[in-house]
Formats: structure tokens, C-alpha cells, sequence
């Protein structure tokens, strides 16, 4: 092994739902598959926990990798710290600890996260250190400006990982592969043949004990800020000329630097709702406001909707609609490009009932092209089929690819700082909206599709 392989994950936040449930089985994937081999793994919390109860925990989230050496390794020797990650003298016996290269993964509530690196700034990190952020960034473009300005203190900004296990590496090369590596698709990706484009991201799950985070964030924020203007950045990106991470990231933080609200009108291109009391797939949900931890009087919504409009060459003129909600009767994740009618269908042919679309799924990441042919019987007659595709399972899981780039050094599934407070220019109009009151939190019930005034494409 050389000095340069052996490195750190300090994961502040051990005893955390993110780090058992998605990091560490991330973490396995990656070292099962051979990565990282000079990793030693350091848990932190301010529970009193010792070394043992902190492998247990490691080996019970890395038991789906089964029994690889490689993954035993960092089991059987992961230690733990416990520690206030608010307080200088703990962060810097934490830091100390760590051997090699040094990666802090910050699994902990948002608030902890900002507190630990103003600490961090004032007392410093050792040269080459990373450091993971989860989302939400912020609250607020204000907020996450602040943030950044913190972390550039810190460390160069290729070291920072602003995370979005959302766009595993496999989901967005699925996508620029589909755009950039044929001469189907992207010629006809663009307001002369596309009418509007739908990112939709329904969930039949709910709340799921989480209210301590997502009563202050809402869908909003939860999914639309932080995912789904990702997705939509990587849909309508100018093709980078590499993959590079500085190119990649240019591109899209350009496309993003061109979205604003639909007529810039936040209160009539924007829905928001949250679920009332109801049975999804069996299972009796109490409303929203209802659940354990939510304050009501927050009025967070658990269903959003925004349209948007990218104004550059390509897109003028293209709504894209962007929804995201919980508690829905089905789970819908895609992005759905519906094309416009054909210029003209000859006289004579008939049964042109339906637009083209181009169906890109997201979990399961497949594709499906919706269009008219002439089917069996009367060839007068045209037929509406589809043609589907699998883009196959990635190597590794979200987490293990958001880690391999944390521990190989590559920021390019990382959400760049810029990018992270375009973001939030775009929906903070919005939220000031919904917080002046003008526009109304509808009711939907539980296993529902949703409320009815929607402003997505019904036929889509
Ligand atoms: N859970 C999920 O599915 C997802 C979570 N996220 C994000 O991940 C982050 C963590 O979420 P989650 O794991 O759910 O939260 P949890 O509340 O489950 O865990 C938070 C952890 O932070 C620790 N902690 C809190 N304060 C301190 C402190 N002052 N010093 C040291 N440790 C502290 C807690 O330890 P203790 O209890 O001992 O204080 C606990 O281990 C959040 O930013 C969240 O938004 C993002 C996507 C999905
Ligand atoms: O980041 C989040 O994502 C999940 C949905 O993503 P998935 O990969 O688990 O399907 C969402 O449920 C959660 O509210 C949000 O915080």
C-alpha cells in the first residue's frame, strides 16, 4: 500500500439514519468492488458509544456486501470518538485521529453541519481534506452563499462535495449518452419539435418519522431545489465537449444560470399541497399535519409543483414542469418529453391520436419512445406503440458512487457551489410567494394523484 492510498472518511453523524441506512451500504459497494484499499473508517457522535458498538453498527450496514475481506477490514478496525462537533477542541481531536488524506462526511441536521465548519474555519483542516455536505444547502440563496463563503475559507472548491445521491454517475451518463452519443435524439431536442417537458418525482411513501427534517424543508426544497433542477440541467445542458468535471459543471451551471420562473410569475406557475388522511397501498396514513413532530402551522407542503423556463437559443419558448410529491397512490419517476404534433399527417392516414414523447425513467432507469406507426389490420390506420430500453443497473449503489468520488478526488457528480445558490434564485421567489399567502395550500388525500388543479400535462 502507499502513502498516498492510505486516507480517512471521518463520518460526523455516526449513529444517524443517513449513515446507517444509505452511506454505509454505500460504503461497502465501493470497497467490495475493490476501491479505497487504504481506508480507515472514524465514527463521531455525542452518544457514549465505544469502538465495538460502532463496528457493530458498520457490520450490520455492510452485511449486503457479505463476507469481502476488503469490507471486513474496515469493519474490524473503524474506530469511534465521541464528540461536539460544535466545539473546537473536540473537532480538533477528531481531526488528529485521522490518518492520510482526510474526507469528512457531514451527516448531520443542516444547522450542526454550518456550526462545525465555522469551528473548522477558525482552527483549520490538514492540507488535501474534503468535505461532504448533504442537502438541503441552505435555506435560502442568502444562506447558501454564506455557506460557501465559509467553505472557501476552508478548502479549494474542487474539495468540496455538495452531495446529491440523486445523480448517481450511472444516471447521469444514462443521460448524456442518450443526448450526446447518437444522432436520434438531440436534433430534436429543442423548441422546434419539443412542445414540454414534464420531471416528475412521486412517491407512495410518506413522511416516515422524518419530520424533525422535512417539516422545515417541504417538497420544495426537499426535492425540487435540490434534485429535480439537477435532472433538468442535465436534459438541457449544451454537450460538454469531456467529462471533465470543470467542463461538465460549466455546462450546467450555464443552463441553470438561464432558468426563471415561467412569465415570472412565482404565484401562478407554482402548486403546493400536502397530503390529508388516507390509505396508500393498503396502508392507513393519518394527514400530514398529523403526524408526530409536524407543526401544522408551518403549513409544509408535501407535494410541489413548479413550471420554469430555460431561456437560451435552444429552449425559448419550452415549459418544463417540475413535481415532486408524497403520499401519491403510484410511483412515478421520469422525465417525459412530449414532442409536437406532426407538421402534417397526409390525408388518407388516420388514428393520429397521440403526441411522440420520449420517456426517461429514473428508478428503474429505462427509456421508452412513445409514437404512431401503422400497426396490424388496416394500414390506413396508424397505431400508437413504444419502444422500450434498459439502461441496466449502475456497479454501485447512489451512495458508493457519491463516495467514490468523494475518496478518488473527482468533484464531478458534486453540485457545484455556483449551481447550488442558482438554484436556489430560481424557487426563493416562490417560497416568498407561498409565504405571503398567494397561493393557497391545497389538500389531497393519502394515495391520491395528487390535487386536481395540477399544472402538469394531463395527458403526459
Ligand atoms: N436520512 C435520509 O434518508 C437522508 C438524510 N439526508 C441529510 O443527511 C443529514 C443527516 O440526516 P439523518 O441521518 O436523517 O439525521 P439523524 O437525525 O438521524 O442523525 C443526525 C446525527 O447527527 C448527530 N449530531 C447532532 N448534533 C451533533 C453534534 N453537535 N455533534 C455531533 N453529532 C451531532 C446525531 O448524533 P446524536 O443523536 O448522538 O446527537 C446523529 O448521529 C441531514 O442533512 C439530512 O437532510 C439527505 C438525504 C436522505
Ligand atoms: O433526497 C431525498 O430523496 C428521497 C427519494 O430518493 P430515493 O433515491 O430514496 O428514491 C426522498 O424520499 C426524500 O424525501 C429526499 O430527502
Amino acid at each position: 500500500m502507499t502513502t498516498d492510498s492510505v486516507q480517512t472518511l471521518l463520518v460526523l453523524g455516526a449513529s444517524g439514519d443517513l449513515t446507517a441506512r444509505l452511506l454505509l451500504p454505500g460504503l461497502a459497494g465501493l470497497l467490495a468492488g475493490g476501491a479505497a484499499p487504504g481506508l480507515a473508517l472514524v465514527g463521531s457522535g455525542t452518544d457514549d458509544w465505544d469502538d465495538e458498538r460502532w463496528r457493530s453498527r458498520v457490520t450490520e450496514s455492510f452485511a449486503a456486501a457479505g463476507g469481502d475481506p476488503a469490507v471486513a477490514r474496515v469493519a474490524g478496525t473503524a474506530r469511534y470518538l465521541r464528540a461536539d462537533v460544535t466545539r473546537p477542541d473536540d473537532l480538533r481531536r477528531l481531526l488528529a485521529a485521522c490518518e492520510g488524506r482526510v474526507a469528512i462526511f457531514f451527516a448531520l441536521p443542516p444547522a450542526v453541519t454550518a456550526a462545525a465548519c465555522a469551528v473548522l474555519a477558525d482552527i483549520g483542516v490538514p492540507a488535501g481534506t474534503r468535505l461532504v455536505l448533504e442537502k438541503p444547502f441552505g435555506t435560502d440563496a442568502q444562506s447558501a452563499r454564506q455557506l460557501n463563503e465559509l467553505l472557501s475559507r476552508l478548502v479549494p472548491e474542487d474539495q468540496v462535495h455538495r452531495v446529491d445521491h440523486f445523480l448517481g454517475k450511472s444516471t447521469v451518463l444514462n443521460i448524456l449518452g442518450l443526448r450526446f452519443a447518437n444522432r436520434i435524439f438531440e436534433p430534436l431536442l429543442s423548441s422546434a419539435h419539443v412542445e414540454s417537458v414534464d420531471i416528475v418525482f412521486d412517491e407512495s411513501l410518506a413522511l416516515e418519522g422524518r419530520a424533525g427534517y422535512y417539516d422545515r424543508a417541504g417538497a420544495l426544497a426537499d426535492m425540487i431545489q435540490s434534485h429535480l433542477l439537477q435532472v433538468l440541467a442535465l436534459l438541457v445542458m449544451e454537450a460538454p465537449p469531456t467529462l471533465d468535471a470543470r467542463e461538465f459543471r460549466d455546462r450546467k451551471a450555464q443552463v441553470l444560470r438561464a432558468t426563471r420562473l415561467w412569465d415570472d410569475d412565482p404565484a401562478a406557475c407554482s402548486r403546493r399541497a400536502r397530503y390529508a388522511a388516507g390509505a396508500v397501498d393498503g396502508r392507513q396514513l393519518p394527514a400530514y399535519a398529523d403526524e408526530a413532530g409536524v407543526d401544522p402551522a408551518r403549513g409544509t407542503e408535501t407535494l410541489a409543483e413548479l413550471v420554469v423556463a430555460v431561456d437560451t437559443w435552444r429552449w425559448a419558448g419550452v415549459p418544463f414542469r417540475l413535481r415532486s410529491g408524497k403520499a401519491l397512490s403510484a410511483t412515478r419517476k421520469e422525465a417525459v418529453i412530449t414532442f409536437k404534433p406532426p407538421q402534417r399527417v397526409p390525408d388518407g392516414l388516420t388514428g393520429w391520436n397521440r403526441h411522440d414523447r420520449l420517456r426517461i425513467g429514473f428508478g428503474p432507469d429505462r427509456l421508452h419512445l412513445d409514437f404512431s406507426i401503422n400497426g396490424p389490420g388496416d394500414p390506413f390506420v396508424l397505431d400508437p406503440v413504444t419502444l422500450d430500453a434498459e439502461f441496466g443497473p449502475g456497479d454501485l449503489p447512489p451512495y458508493g458512487e457519491v463516495l467514490r468520488g468523494v475518496l478518488e478526488g473527482d468533484p464531478t457528480l458534486s453540485v457545484r457551489g455556483d449551481t447550488a445558490e442558482e438554484c436556489w434564485r430560481i424557487v426563493d421567489p416562490v417560497l416568498a410567494a407561498w409565504r405571503s399567502g398567494a397561493v393557497p395550500l391545497l389538500e389531497y388525500p393519502a394515495g391520491s394523484t395528487g390535487p386536481a388543479d395540477s399544472l402538469l400535462r394531463a395527458d403526459a
